[in-house]
């Protein structure tokens, strides 16, 4: 029988039937309904399904596929929904050139996600690589526009000479008695003590320190809150009501342990404020009367060291991974014979290539390696501050936008046939290719990387102080992959880096070595004094 029949089973039935219609209102308008519109006459991947919109068609490489749909439906730029979010793909060299170039003034802001913003950077606020456009970001990053000069770079030319020394040092150490070593591990405490000596005035000497460790773990896990794939709960809201979400969970916890290691660090560029060159130190000596508080530096320093050392700890162990092919001992060669041209000697080499880029070799190399590896492939997104036209449709303020770089970077039509292979020479000659922007590997525009040419600086230095004093060797039992897919560790991630390889160095003559080995010693004495190990103040 009926509950029908009764009346108050037909009042029980209609709050029901009321309830479940609220039920899936909110259902449809919280977690499908997607946050933007359509945008007519632009692009669009098919067959979105009702919950997870396209996230289904791009499996666990999201460039990748998203590369290869480009070029199958001939949509060089494409409108696609993750979850209920719309986001548009701009996928080709030249579209790149059109959004993140000519019109970089209407794609200045960056929006803000649920994981990454709402659950890791509650406490020491947004990053200038994370925080979209207002008066503080313009400020905070005009302020670090003032260390990345051309005089800066100059200035800090030591920073060079001390972290490409240590990273030589301790790996010719490792392998000298005959076994190999993973690069990786090296580049990347190169890269953050790049980071944490220019903002705190620390660094690691010792490659097994327990603190370095842990940095390198956590700076790893949070930034792989940015990642597009896995985060479902940035694109499908009701993933978010989920009770234990393992992933927010881990979200809270290391952003707690980050915060700990930053205060340790920051309480130690004060100590140190009278005797040691850093941005903490800086603002520290300017008493707080500057034109940043102190909230702006931790962000400035935040953003700077994990902005940066990921991304160069990648390229830099990339910089093995060529060599160690087999053209690669012949690339080692013309390194070498072009800074003998170009300094004179392996001694002048050695101290020069940290003041000036004389090889063309060398940063041809280095642009190369750069557009291969697009180490962070799909570019952080970008959010439209203003509506603009583009190819006869009308692109709304407020729209996300993000440029896949390694597809860009891909771009058979722009780079020609050899596009997926390593070309040292591409841009050492007068070509169509031989101009800025080389790649987009640093992203591009109004938000591009504020580290372009120190970052290059350092790579040159490790390419070419390697090459002068080493012959770098493969290890035949676990070779470099090189392909510009198959090389990353973890193709879900957000920042790449290469799977194990090893190598090994040897001398090219062993008393040049350590004749150059010293002279950075002893140039770098103070810094090499600043070590995080040697410091008692490390655990206050
Ligand atoms: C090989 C090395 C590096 C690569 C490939 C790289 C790549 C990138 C990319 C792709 C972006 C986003 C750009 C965009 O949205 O268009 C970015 C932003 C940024 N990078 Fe780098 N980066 C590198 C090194 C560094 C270093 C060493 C530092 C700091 C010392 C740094 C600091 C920053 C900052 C502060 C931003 C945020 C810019 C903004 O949003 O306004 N980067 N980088």
């Amino acid at each position: 029988m009926s509950i029908f029949v009764f009346p108050w089973g037909n009042a029980l039935a209609l709050s029901m039937l009321i309830a479940l219609i609220a039920l899936m209102l909110w259902f449809y308008l919280y977690t499908i309904k997607p946050t933007t519109k359509f945008i007519n006459g632009l692009p669009y991947l098919p067959s979105p399904s009702l919950l997870f919109g396209n996230l289904g068609q791009l499996g666990n490489d999201h460039p990748t596929n998203l590369q290869e749909l480009s070029l199958k439906y001939r949509m060089p730029v494409f409108q696609c929904l993750f979850g209920n979010q719309r986001i548009i793909f701009v996928n080709s060299y030249s579209a790149a050139m059109d959004w993140f170039v000519k019109n970089q003034t209407c794609l200045i802001d960056r929006p803000l996600l649920y994981t990454f913003h709402k659950l890791v950077s509650t406490s020491q606020g947004l990053t200038i690589g994370t925080s979209p456009w207002n008066d503080t970001c313009k400020k905070r990053r005009l302020n670090v526009q003032r260390y990345m000069t051309t005089p800066a770079i100059q200035e800090r030319a030591s920073l060079y000479d001390v972290e490409s020394y240590s990273l030589l040092r301790d790996l010719y150490q490792d392998t000298s008695n005959g076994e190999s070593a993973y690069p990786y591990i090296y580049t990347q405490r190169l890269a953050l003590n790049f980071t944490t000596m220019l903002c705190y005035a620390t660094r690691f000497d010792n490659i097994r320190t327990k603190l370095l460790k842990e940095i390198l773990e956590i700076v790893k896990t949070i930034s792989s809150f940015r990642s597009t794939n896995k985060n479902l709960q940035d694109y499908v809201p009701i993933m978010r009501l989920l009770p234990e979400n393992p992933r927010s969970r881990l979200a809270v916890e290391c952003s707690r342990i980050r915060d700990e290691w930053l205060r340790k660090l920051t309480q130690q560029a004060l100590n140190h404020r009278d005797d040691r060159v850093s941005i903490v130190g800086d603002f520290a000596k300017s008493d707080g009367n500057g034109r940043l508080d102190l909230d702006d530096i931790k962000c400035i320093c935040v953003g700077l060291v994990s902005g940066g050392f990921e991304t160069l700890g990648s390229t830099g162990a990339l910089i093995f991974a060529q060599l160690a092919t087999e053209k690669g001992e012949e690339w080692q060669e013309r390194v070498y014979s072009d800074c003998i041209k170009h300094y004179g000697s392996v001694e002048e080499a050695w101290k020069q290539v940290v003041l000036e880029q004389k090889s063309e070799f060398a940063v041809s190399f280095i642009r190369e390696l750069l557009r291969m590896y697009a180490v962070i492939p799909l570019i952080p997104a970008r959010k439209t501050a203003k509506a603009f036209q583009w190819n006869g449709a009308t692109i709304p303020e407020g729209t996300t936008v993000i440029l896949n770089a390694q597809a860009a970077n891909h771009d058979r039509e722009h780079f020609g046939d050899t596009v997926d292979e390593f070309v040292p020479e591409r841009f050492l000659y007068e070509s169509s290719v031989n101009h800025s922007p080389y790649h987009f590997t640093f992203g591009a525009g109004s938000r591009a990387c504020t580290a372009v040419n120190l970052s290059i600086r350092i790579l040159y230095v490790i390419l070419a102080r390697s090459c002068m004093l080493f012959k770098i060797k493969r290890d035949a039992s676990r070779p470099p992959v090189n392909d510009y897919i198959g090389y990353a560790a973890d193709r879900s991630a957000q920042t790449y880096w290469p799977k194990e390889f090893g190598i090994s160095l040897t001398p090219r003559d062993p008393a040049t070595m350590e004749r150059c080995f010293r002279i950075s010693q002893e140039a770098c004495a103070e810094q090499l004094s600043y070590s995080y190990e040697n410091d008692d103040v490390a655990d206050t």
